[in-house]
């Protein structure tokens, strides 16, 4: 059996005293894709800044590679191959887009010139000031800048989030290139089910703290009586 990418063994995490994640065991292989869903608030971004080693983590553990990073400081996880996208984006306003591209950028497939081949349109915008972008323009930069650490994993956070939906194609067709092209491995919090189920191999859905339902993204988007169950989505109609 080949070893997982990133393990999570029965991890309990949170804030302060307040425990968000209970009992979280999961595991990501190497160049594969794995969406989390759930309704508002259930802890999907706490599971990612978990991983990332920014909450409280009280029980469990976590591997990356087979080896003990749970009291490994973020900034090692970055170093050691996990990239995230925070879902306030985090764009230096005052520097380009070129700058920021590339102000965190490490060596590896993933080149300036490549990003600029994957998302057009931050060549178009290479001497624009991060404060001049839109929204979705400002997630496309968020996407390649963490691209451009060359990570082996890659966290998104409801990169979707409030952008129109030609832009939610783009945003789409760069993820599904990224993977194919290079195997870039990513998990994506998502609260758009189906654009989720749509990028993703596999799908876990958490409830209270709690893993409640694992299964391969395309079984789940064809159970309606889970989602809408699970995650309050009415299906049904829509396919
Ligand atoms: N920095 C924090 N300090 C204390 N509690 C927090 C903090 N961030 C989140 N929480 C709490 O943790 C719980 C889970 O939040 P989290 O953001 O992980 O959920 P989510 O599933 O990502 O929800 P959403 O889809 O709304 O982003 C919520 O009750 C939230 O209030």
């Amino acid at each position: 059996m080949t070893q997982a990418l990133l393990q999570l063994k029965g991890v309990r995490a949170g804030y302060g005293d307040a425990v968000v994640l209970n009992d979280i065991s999961l595991e990501v292989a190497d160049k594969s894709s794995l969406a989390v869903l759930g309704r508002n608030g259930v802890g999907k971004s706490t599971l990612l800044l978990t991983i990332m080693g920014f909450t409280r983590m009280t029980r469990g553990q976590i591997h990356w590679h087979g080896e003990d990073i749970t009291h490994v400081a973020p900034f090692r996880r970055a170093r050691g191959g996990i990239g995230w996208v925070a879902q306030e984006r985090e764009i230096f306003p005052s520097l380009t887009v070129e700058e920021n591209l590339t102000v965190t950028a490490r060596p590896g497939h993933w080149t300036l010139e490549r990003i600029y081949d994957l998302l057009p349109r931050m060549k178009e915008r290479r001497g624009n000031k991060g404060n001049q972008l839109s929204g979705g323009e400002q997630q496309m930069l968020a996407l390649g800048r963490a691209l451009l650490t060359n990570p082996s994993l890659l966290l998104l956070d409801e990169p979707f989030e409030g952008l129109a939906p030609i832009i939610v194609e783009e945003l789409a067709a760069a993820i599904r290139r990224m993977l194919a092209e290079q195997g870039t491995a990513f998990i994506l919090v998502e609260q758009h089910a189906q654009m989720a189920l749509a990028l993703t191999e596999n799908a876990v859905v958490l409830e209270r703290g709690d893993i409640v339902h694992r299964a391969r993204s395309d079984d789940l988007w064809k159970d309606h009586a889970t989602l809408d169950r699970l995650i309050g989505l009415k299906v049904a109609e829509a396919h």
